[in-house]
């Protein structure tokens, strides 16, 4: 019996504790069911916001596209070829200034006019009767005097700075962060002021570009938008159609010891073009920069005895290449900045020089007119988009320089170019001046496209 009453008890203990672990499961199959819940809410929501992220991220890719487009149809109603013409100061001497006349910077038209100096020999050539005439009041005697005019889209007075020139050029800079190749381009006659332009330490075309480039891939609204970008720097030389690197001392003195050889190599299918064995640095900072131009100037002073004389006789092209990444955006881009100081535009008669002398003239003068030509070309060839194309182009003389071979890529397809012509302010200097502007006409008088695709014609 009390065996009987003991049982009883456990079946009643082991009865409760079912009970009280039955109520337990159903306490955790309720949490279980809220969890869950409470999951597929997350889930839900974790969805929705995947879903916004990528729409969002959609929105930002084509506002991204939009505004780059935008940028570039304003830089292509600007014009994909432009020319500004520079004028030098006149310092520290009494030379007698040319007589000319250009509006000022808020003025519409951009037309400057020289007045021919009047000389003996010019005043019993035209006689009384000259095609283009105006009164020229000389020393109380009036003559007739010839009056050139030329066009530009934008004119820089003597007291122009080389800041002010920048901020017209910036926007152009810019565009080859999206990804276009762009050339900017000195041309002039020595001592026109084409190195003050684009090498001067403190703000010339160079370090001022480089510092933009800075100052916009370390923008924070530039990595909000998840691009990060590297820079990288060549500098080199061509002189008498060879390619020289101003970025290593060695490889100049050892040229010849150790046949180190500097080949342009086009990649047709990227339009991509490389110059095998040139040093490339990346540039980190825009302290960098004044470091490279010092080193390239001792450089070009070692290849030749007289250091201005070489710097006026071969061009000097500074090529900054800009690569952009955007991983949430899963572009890629690679544009090419090509900060271009040309050989002096002096034509010297090749009858008056022989030798040494008289191949770097011949090599100057090619070379320059080459790049005229394929400037010239290009222009008549535009693509109604606005674009230069090669693959439908007449036949385009790229090959026909050093210069213009290497700039292939960088004067056609997805490309800008800017010239500055530069000038000097004297009378001395005015049949070279000429000289310089009726070239720069030639570039600036190409036919563009505007953005809608119709066709002008420029400066007739
Ligand atoms: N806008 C300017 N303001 C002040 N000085 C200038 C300006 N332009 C040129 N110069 C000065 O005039 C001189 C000649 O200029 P620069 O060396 O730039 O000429 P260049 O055309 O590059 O000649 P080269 O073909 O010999 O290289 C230099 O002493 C330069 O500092």
């Amino acid at each position: 019996m009390e065996n009987y009453d003991k049982f009883n008890e456990k079946i009643k203990d082991k009865s409760l504790l079912n009970q009280s672990l039955s109520s337990n499961l159903q306490i955790l199959k309720n949490d279980s069911a809220i969890i869950d819940e409470k999951i597929q809410k997350i889930k839900e929501n974790l969805q929705y916001n995947i879903t916004q992220t990528e729409k969002i991220n959609k929105e930002l890719i084509s506002k991204e596209n939009l505004r780059r487009n935008l940028h570039n149809q304003y830089q292509d109603l600007k014009g994909n070829i432009r020319v500004f013409c520079r004028i030098r100061p006149s310092i520290n001497t009494n030379e007698k200034l040319l007589s000319m006349e250009f509006p000022d910077e808020f003025d519409e038209n951009k037309e400057i006019l020289i007045k021919e100096p009047i000389t003996m020999e010019k005043l019993n050539q035209f006689g009384t009767n000259p095609i283009n005439t105006t009164n020229y009041n000389n020393r109380g005697n009036n003559y007739n005097s010839v009056i050139h005019s030329f066009e530009f889209d934008r004119i820089f007075g003597m007291d122009t700075n080389n800041a002010e020139i920048f901020d017209e050029i910036s926007q152009l800079v810019k565009t080859s962060l999206y990804g276009f190749n762009v050339c900017i381009f000195a041309y002039g006659q020595t001592g026109s002021g084409k190195t003050y332009t684009m090498s001067n330490l403190k703000d010339g075309m160079i370090p001022k570009a480089v510092n933009q480039i800075f100052d916009t891939i370390n923008d924070s609204t530039i990595k909000l938008k998840g691009w990060n970008y590297k820079i990288y720097g060549q500098f080199l030389e061509i002189y008498n159609e060879t390619i020289h690197d101003l970025l290593n001392n060695n490889n100049n003195k050892d040229d010849k010891k150790k046949k180190l050889k500097y080949e342009i190599r086009h990649d047709p299918l990227n339009e991509k073009t490389i110059i095998t064995n040139l040093s490339e640095i990346e540039l980190l900072d825009v302290d960098m920069v004044n470091e490279i131009l010092i080193k390239a100037n001792n450089n070009r002073s070692v290849a030749s005895t007289k250091s201005n004389e070489r710097s006026s006789r071969s061009h000097s092209i500074f090529r900054i290449k800009i690569v952009g990444e955007n991983p949430m955006t899963r572009e890629n881009t690679e544009g090419i900045l090509n900060l271009i100081d040309l050989a002096g535009s002096e034509r010297l008669s090749q009858s008056q020089v022989t030798g040494e002398r008289l191949k770097e003239t011949q090599a100057i003068n090619k070379s320059l007119s080459c790049l005229g030509d394929v400037i010239y070309a290009l222009g008549n060839n535009n693509t109604p988009n606005g674009h230069n194309s090669i693959s439908n182009s007449n036949h385009i003389p790229f090959r026909n320089s050093k210069l213009t071979y290497l700039l292939q890529y960088s004067l056609s397809g997805k490309s800008k170019t800017l010239m500055f012509v530069t000038i000097p302010p004297f009378e001395k200097n005015f049949n070279e001046t000429l000289n310089s502007l009726r070239f720069a006409k030639k570039v600036n008088n190409t036919k563009i496209c505007n953005a809608n695709g119709s066709r002008k014609k420029r400066n007739e």
